[in-house]
């Protein structure tokens, strides 16, 4: 599975942690910044990761910004992108197997590194179940996308 990873210069830090972690554990990471500690614009890096997985670059993506609240509004902007704000390891894998959340956000200033980690693992291994009753609100949510519902 391939990850693109980005964050805000308040994430920077759990971002190159996790890219470690991730690509340690075998995962094909593409980090699309930011790349040094200097205050940035998180809907820039909200807007790489979320388009980047729109163009099929990578399979699922990662945010990291000081709340997370940030990211994840941008990336949600963008349609086809499910960004899902988790900062808990239930919540990581039922939003992909419920929600089919295809961007996870969490905030550095939020939780400790060691549960980032393990909540990311969490995010990666959970597939998507089909079921009917998930297809079924997943196409509420994309009939709202389109401005049919
Ligand atoms: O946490 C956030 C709000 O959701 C943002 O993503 C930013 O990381 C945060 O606002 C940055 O704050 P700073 O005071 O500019 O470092």
């Amino acid at each position: 599975m391939k990850v693109i990873i980005g964050s805000d210069h308040a994430g920077f830090n759990y971002k190159n942690i996790l890219i470690t972690a991730l690509s340690a554990a075998g995962y094909e990471v593409l980090d699309l910044g930011t790349h040094t500690n200097e205050a940035t614009d998180y809907p820039d890096h909200a807007a790489d990761v979320a388009r980047a997985i729109i163009a099929g670059t990578g399979d699922r993506g990662i945010l990291v910004c000081g709340s997370s609240v940030g990211v994840s509004i941008a990336a949600n902007k963008f349609k086809g992108i499910r960004a899902g704000v988790c900062h808990d390891t239930y919540s990581a894998h039922q939003c992909v197997e419920h929600d089919d959340v295809n961007i996870l956000c969490m905030g550095e200033r939020v939780i400790g590194i060691a549960l980032a980690i393990d909540i990311a693992f969490a995010f990666l291994k959970a597939a998507f179940t089909h079921e009917e009753r998930h297809v079924k609100r997943l196409a509420k949510i994309t009939a709202i996308e389109n401005q049919e519902l």
